[in-house]
């Protein structure tokens, strides 16, 4: 059994002129130790993927299952996100908090513990040591990033999605991005959206998407 597994998974968002069929019948499993890149062109479905499995949003038809688990069920779906780690690409930090402050109430919020010392020293590995204890309005669009992704790889998630977690970073930054998910690789299942030629050379295997169909790569 997988990680993660969808069985002909439609999802649909209802829009004023009657809707928008996102994701068209879906099927793929990803394995327990297994990093998986999801390409495709905009609007093709691949941040729909990452919130389906997150029970952000809910299948028309078909199965989505996470750690065995149906997110379709809120009790579920919360149990999902408190084990995954999930990286967006708009951000999650809260303006009124540090950065420091941010990783602190996200974990407590997750009721998960986190090893200060490792956090700090994964911080200056990613360059963003000077900024943690600056508020997230105040700083720059690649540091923003490299916060956001420290703080969903503080707390020993289970199991990593991640969009698009090299956008807005310069080459050295985005290596260092790379370089990090490449130890991590073998120990957390991932699924990372991205064009990235640096990670798609990291990943195990690669789905395509376009239009709301998985054009290759299905199955496991
Ligand atoms: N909340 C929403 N309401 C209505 N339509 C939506 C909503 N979210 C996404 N869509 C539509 O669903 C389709 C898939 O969107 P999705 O965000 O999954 O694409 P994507 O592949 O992640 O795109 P990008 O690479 O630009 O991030 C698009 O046509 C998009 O316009």
């Amino acid at each position: 059994m997988g990680v993660v597994e969808f069985e002909d998974v439609f999802v649909k968002y209802e829009t004023y002129t009657g809707g928008v069929l996102a994701l068209r019948g879906v099927t793929f499993s990803l394995g327990e130790k297994e990093a998986l890149v999801l390409m495709g062109p905009s609007g093709s479905g691949k941040t729909t993927i990452l919130k389906a499995i997150l029970g952000l949003v809910h299948p028309l038809h078909g199965l989505v299952r996470v750690f065995g688990m149906e997110p379709k069920n809120e009790k579920q779906a919360l149990e999902v996100r408190r084990r995954a780690g999930y990286l967006t690409q708009e951000g999650t930090m809260i303006k009124e908090l540090t950065v420091w402050e941010n990783i602190l109430f996200y974990a407590r919020g997750r009721r998960k513990s986190l090893d200060e010392k490792s956090v700090r020293e994964l911080a200056e590995r990613l360059n963003i040591g000077r900024v943690l204890d600056k508020h997230p309005d105040q700083l720059s669009g690649g540091e923003l990033k490299r916060a956001e992704l420290l703080m969903v790889l503080s707390d020993s998630p289970e199991l990593l999605l991640l969009d698009e977690p090299t956008s807005m970073l310069d080459a050295e930054n985005a290596g260092t991005v790379v370089e990090v998910l490449n130890e991590m690789k073998g120990r957390i299942p991932m699924i990372i959206t991205s064009h990235d030629p640096r990670l798609v050379e990291l990943s195990d295997r690669i789905l395509k998407i376009v239009g709301g169909n998985l054009i290759e790569g299905n199955g496991p």
